[in-house]
């Protein structure tokens, strides 16, 4: 089907899946195309920006709390809304892709909180991308109940979890939906479908449509997300201010304007999230050149390194001063298969949140329904009746630019170990995510796109500043590329192995390797639009 808008030629070019047409109706379909012309230019600007400010960085411009806003800073007045319907009380959010299977154990499993991800946990295939929404649509109308081929029920609970949706990010593009013959924003289409069919029927059902934001850079990019939801909200008569949208702070650059992304999306804000994964990710790519900010092995950067604590304590601090809630970042450990691994698993947890709840985060994130109960009794022991703990203000946290930045006290060769484990994980993980899957455990840990990011980023600071040598990169690749296709036929190992070298192995560090992968391996795009 082609629906034209007044101007605009809209195509739908992905495969024709089982009940996409509830999705793709032409009301959706010209939803998307309005943010599509509303926003597109405004979505390159902010791209363009990025690439700017990343040059000055590796130029050797200082990174810094910015001038221009200190007005924003020093206002000790403004708030943020105070917290919608279904999220006063976050003590223990739980993430996961939007398959049907997870939505189900996810909004049961006792959190108060379910994080539908469609960016670090989901691999977006078509068929993921546009099932994540009929699981949504479905969840939220209440028939998304199912048994499986062995019998085993899938059944809504009474007690259910608050929905947010994460779109993904502004980086990423949806190439089996194009307008005018170029395909639009991954974020709009992830947002445009969950906001067109979902945002009222969330507000009958006595919530409303929440979102979290993934990846931002600066105030900008939060601007942007906040004129998106003005106009959505108008275009649908849905009231401003009904959505609510958390930031995660996962870039470093974001970490100096958390005040200025609040305050851009005060109307809307539901607080922010610390995102750490994604965070030492940007840390590494943003100043990975430089030898003064080299990370050790990834299992040596616990959250208790000072610039990591400098980090979580400024954010707790700013949300509080603003009414918003914070909420912790995720612990990787999953529950292990043996009860020996998987006490151990919820020891380390235990430890992460005990410290979070501590510094006044007002709950947290957890990867695995066998994690609730630990969360949410330690979130417990320290709010006892109080839904949150935004009363703490946390005004003895001063954090100066260069606590942020601190990363050269915990500088540390890297072990041959450690260099085994990155081979592992971002060539398994990259296998997994060619073949649909956005999140896997591995050797006991949740590894996700923010993960394997890390991965590879830092076999290419190593390489960059000579603390590996290139010849043993490819001798690990080569072996786990081995174990790998010995053990699933049908796993993509050269695949998997070609974009390892086309991501790590270069002399320029590409951003993200999701695009490329994407546009590469992903996209299957009919010969005729349907
Ligand atoms: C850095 C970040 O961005 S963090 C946020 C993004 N990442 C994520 O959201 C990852 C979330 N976690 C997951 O996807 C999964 O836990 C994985 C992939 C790591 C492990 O999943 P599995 O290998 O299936 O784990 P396991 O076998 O222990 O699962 C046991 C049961 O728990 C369910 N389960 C596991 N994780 C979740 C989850 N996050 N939400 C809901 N249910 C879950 C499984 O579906 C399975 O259910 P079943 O018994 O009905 O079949
Ligand atoms: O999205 C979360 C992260 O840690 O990255
Ligand atoms: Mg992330």
């Amino acid at each position: 089907m082609s629906i034209h808008a007044p101007t605009r030629r809209v195509e739908v070019l992905g495969t024709p899946g089982d009940r996409h047409d509830e999705i793709l109706t032409p009301g959706a379909l010209d939803f998307i195309t309005r943010l599509d012309d509303a926003f597109h230019s405004r979505r390159l600007e902010v791209l363009k920006e990025r690439v700017r400010r990343s040059t000055h960085l590796a130029g050797g411009t200082p990174l810094v709390f910015p001038l221009a806003t200190r007005a924003i800073r020093d206002d000790a007045e403004w708030r943020v809304a105070p917290p919608a319907p279904g999220l006063t009380d976050r003590r223990v959010e739980i993430t996961g892709p939007p398959d049907r299977r997870t939505a189900v154990n996810a909004l049961n499993s006792g959190a108060r909180v379910w994080m539908a991800d469609l960016e670090d946990a989901t691999s977006p295939t078509w068929e993921n991308v546009i099932g994540g929404q009929l699981t949504l649509l479905d969840v939220i109308e209440r028939r998304i109940d199912f048994t499986t081929p062995e019998g085993k029920e899938y059944r809504l609970g009474p007690d259910l979890a608050t929905i947010m949706v994460r779109p993904r990010g502004w980086h990423l593009l949806e190439e089996h939906l194009e307008i005018d013959g170029r395909p639009v924003s991954a974020s709009l289409v992830d947002f445009g479908l969950y906001f067109f069919h979902c945002a009222q029927r969330q507000i009958d059902a006595g919530h409303g449509p929440y979102f979290y934001l993934p990846k931002l850079e600066n105030r900008y990019e939060a601007r942007l997300w906040n004129d998106i939801f003005l106009f959505a909200q108008e275009l649908l008569g849905i009231p401003r201010g009904t959505v609510r949208a958390a930031v995660l702070i996962e870039t470093i650059t974001a970490a100096f304007e958390m005040e200025e992304i609040l305050y851009q999306l005060r109307e809307h804000s539901a607080g922010l999230n610390a995102g750490r994964w994604d965070y030492l990710f940007s840390l590494i790519k943003t100043f990975g050149h430089r030898t003064d900010f080299q990370l050790p092995d990834r299992s040596s950067v616990t959250m208790t390194a000072p610039f990591l604590r400098a980090y979580t304590e400024l954010l707790v601090r700013t949300c509080h001063r603003r009414g918003a809630h914070a909420i912790g970042g995720m612990a990787a450990h999953v529950p292990g298969k043996d009860a020996q691994a998987h006490s151990a698993a919820l020891a380390r947890v235990r430890l992460d949140k005990e410290r979070e709840a501590e510094d006044g985060f007002d709950g947290s994130w957890v990867a695995h329904p066998g994690l609730v109960p630990v969360c949410r009794e330690v979130f417990d022991n320290v709010l006892g009746e109080r839904p949150n703990q935004l009363e703490r203000t946390r005004e003895d946290v001063e954090v100066a630019a260069a606590d942020l930045l601190s990363v050269r006290r915990i500088a540390a060769p890297p072990t041959s170990e450690g260099l085994r484990s990155n081979v592992t994980v971002a060539l398994r993980y990259f296998d997994a995510w060619l073949r649909g899957r956005g999140a896997v455990a591995l050797n006991g840990l949740m590894e996700d796109a923010a993960t394997a990011e890390i991965a590879r980023v830092q076999i290419w600071q190593w390489l960059r500043h000579d603390r590996v040598e290139r010849s043993a990169v490819l001798t690990l690749l080569d072996a786990e590329c081995e174990a790998l296709a010995e053990e699933d036929p049908r796993a993509l190992a050269t695949e998997a192995r070609d974009l390892f070298v086309d991501t790590a192995l270069t002399p320029h560090l590409p951003a993200f390797f999701t695009p490329e992968a994407y546009t590469r391996h992903l996209v299957r795009r009919t010969e005729t639009p349907s």
